[in-house]
């Protein structure tokens, strides 16, 4: 069943993580993500970040609180390390999940090669993954999510090996998927894609009160 897209969101409650044996990474997590919002998800090396996109998407289990997917059938993710297949093209890439989704050979192609255009990967398409550049196959990766037009796009470290430029390009893609009706969750370090987002949270803010769990010291 097809949701309206003026209904879809994410919504976390009381929404917070440790994994067995680690302290508590966030807490009392409460988020609703709207399609059209490109949301930037910050905070230092080791707060949860990538741990919170996997919640999201419903991979892990939080330890504490719920997270509701209403209207969200298909999850893209692009992870922080790009993977793909050493002899498949590029083009293949990107190719393969529109062939999936119904299109055509002949269809699929020119949607793939018009979404790497957009990427700059027009040279790159006939080109094997393992000759690809770092960048490039970073670029690839999120080309290939955008085909396949998620409902729920869930990008780690999208510029973490992109010159500027690329960057910006890839920032001002982000920004137009989720235009497409689209929720977009963006794990950064880069303070051009935060300032490209229309929304930040700060996993900084969610750490747990070490005030409520470890006694004061009383002054004697
Ligand atoms: N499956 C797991 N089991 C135990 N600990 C884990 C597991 N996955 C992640 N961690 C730990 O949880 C903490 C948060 O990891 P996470 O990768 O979510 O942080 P991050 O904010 O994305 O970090 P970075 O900015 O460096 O990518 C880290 O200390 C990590 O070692």
């Amino acid at each position: 069943m097809l949701t309206d897209p003026a209904a879809r969101c994410v919504r976390t409650r009381g929404l917070g993580h440790r994994f067995a044996g680690t302290a508590t990474l966030f807490a009392g997590l409460d988020l609703t993500l709207h399609p059209g919002e490109v949301v930037a998800l910050v905070g230092p090396s080791g707060s949860g970040k990538s741990t919170l996109l996997s919640i999201v998407a419903g991979w892990e289990e939080p330890a504490e609180g719920s997270v509701e997917r209403v209207g969200i059938e298909r999850v893209g993710w692009v992870f922080q390390n790009p993977h793909g297949v050493a002899r498949r093209t590029a083009l293949d890439h990107v190719v393969l999940p529109l062939l999936a989704r119904g299109r055509t050979r002949a269809d699929a192609e020119a949607e793939a090669r018009e979404v790497m255009d957009v990427f700059d990967l027009a040279a790159a398409a006939p080109r094997p993954f393992r000759a690809l550049s770092g960048g490039e196959a970073q670029r690839l990766m999120l080309a290939r999510a955008v085909a396949t037009a998620p409902d729920l796009l869930l990008v780690d470290e999208p510029t973490a090996q992109l010159d500027r430029s690329t960057a910006d390009t890839v920032n001002a893609v982000l920004a137009q998927v989720a235009r497409a009706d689209a929720v977009v969750l963006v794990a950064t370090h880069d303070a051009s894609t935060r300032d490209a987002c229309t929304r930040v949270v700060d996993l900084a803010r969610h750490r747990p009160d070490p005030a409520a769990t470890v006694p004061r010291e009383v002054p004697a």
